[in-house]
């Protein structure tokens, strides 16, 4: 068993856990009255012809399976106002508990402090937590290609739309990717951690971006330690980069962020 499969185990755990508490029924309902979602596909760009920086998504992470606590997160609502004011386009919310800490609680808290798009970051694997995303106040949900098979993307990205949400789809392969850009996907995240085996290998980025229809928002995903690493994956043509671990350990995270989006905007500049 994949590191990857045993997440998925407790992830379905929890889920059923909350779906006694809480029907499908009752999140429809929840999901209704929620106020639109945000578009998270133009907060990250939009169209090709008219992006021309490094947008940040900033997550707020608590712990993970490789690095156990990273961080107390006393207050997820202060530290989202911290990322928002440093120039975050997107905010990613973990929700996923047992591995990383994280709760539909962080996500409520973070969507009442900001009016930026919010990611609900997650391992989804049943339509039930598309729901709970946008009744919880998610913009743009993940969905990770090496946990579905290609109906569950088909029809878990068309359900997201329906909801008026943007997908991050998620890959690690260029397998991955064949599979994300056959369903069609617009914003497309190339982890550089593989989510078997939880090794980070920082190259997998620039090996697998050319891959990517342009039209595509790239984000590098994973592994920003500090402006190299930033520019780096700027150079290597993402349009964006998921930074957690480096911007909840740090600080002053906004100034983090600033830093990040002017080492992205340097290396964009060159590659254009
Ligand atoms: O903390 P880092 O190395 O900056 O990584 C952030 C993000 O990419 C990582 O949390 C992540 C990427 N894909 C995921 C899928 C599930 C859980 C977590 C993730």
């Amino acid at each position: 068993m994949t590191v990857l499969d045993d997440i998925i185990v407790g992830v379905k755990e929890e889920m059923e856990a909350r779906k006694r508490l809480v029907s499908l029924a009752e999140l429809k309902d929840r999901a209704a009255v929620a106020a639109p979602a945000l578009d998270a596909w133009a907060a990250l760009g939009g169209p090709a012809s008219v992006r021309n920086d490094l947008k940040v998504i900033a997550e707020i992470k608590r712990r993970s399976p490789s690095k156990g606590d990273l961080a107390p997160i006393a207050d997820p609502a202060s530290l989202a106002v911290q990322y928002a004011d440093g120039g975050a386009s997107v905010i990613s919310v973990l929700t996923e508990q047992r591995r990383f800490g994280g709760s539909l609680a962080d996500l409520d808290a973070v969507r009442a402090a900001v009016e930026i798009p919010l990611l609900r970051k997650d391992f989804t694997v049943d339509e039930y937590q598309i729901w709970e995303a946008r009744a919880h106040g998610a913009d743009l949900i993940l969905l990770i290609v090496a946990a579905l098979s290609d109906t569950e993307l088909a029809e878990f990205s068309a359900l997201s739309h329906e909801l008026g949400m943007n997908v991050l789809v998620e890959t690690h392969t260029e397998e991955e990717i064949e599979r994300a850009v056959a369903a069609n996907a617009r914003i497309i995240g190339i982890n550089v951690r593989n989510l078997k085996t939880l090794d980070v290998d920082r190259s997998v980025f620039g090996s697998l971006a050319g891959l990517i229809p342009a039209e595509s928002v790239i984000v590098a995903e994973s592994g920003v330690r500090g402006a190299d690493d930033v520019s780096h994956y700027a150079a290597g043509g993402a349009n964006a980069i998921l930074v957690g671990e480096a911007l909840v350990s740090d600080s002053t995270p906004h100034e983090r962020i600033t830093e990040f989006k002017a080492a992205g905007a340097a290396a964009i500049a060159v590659r254009n």
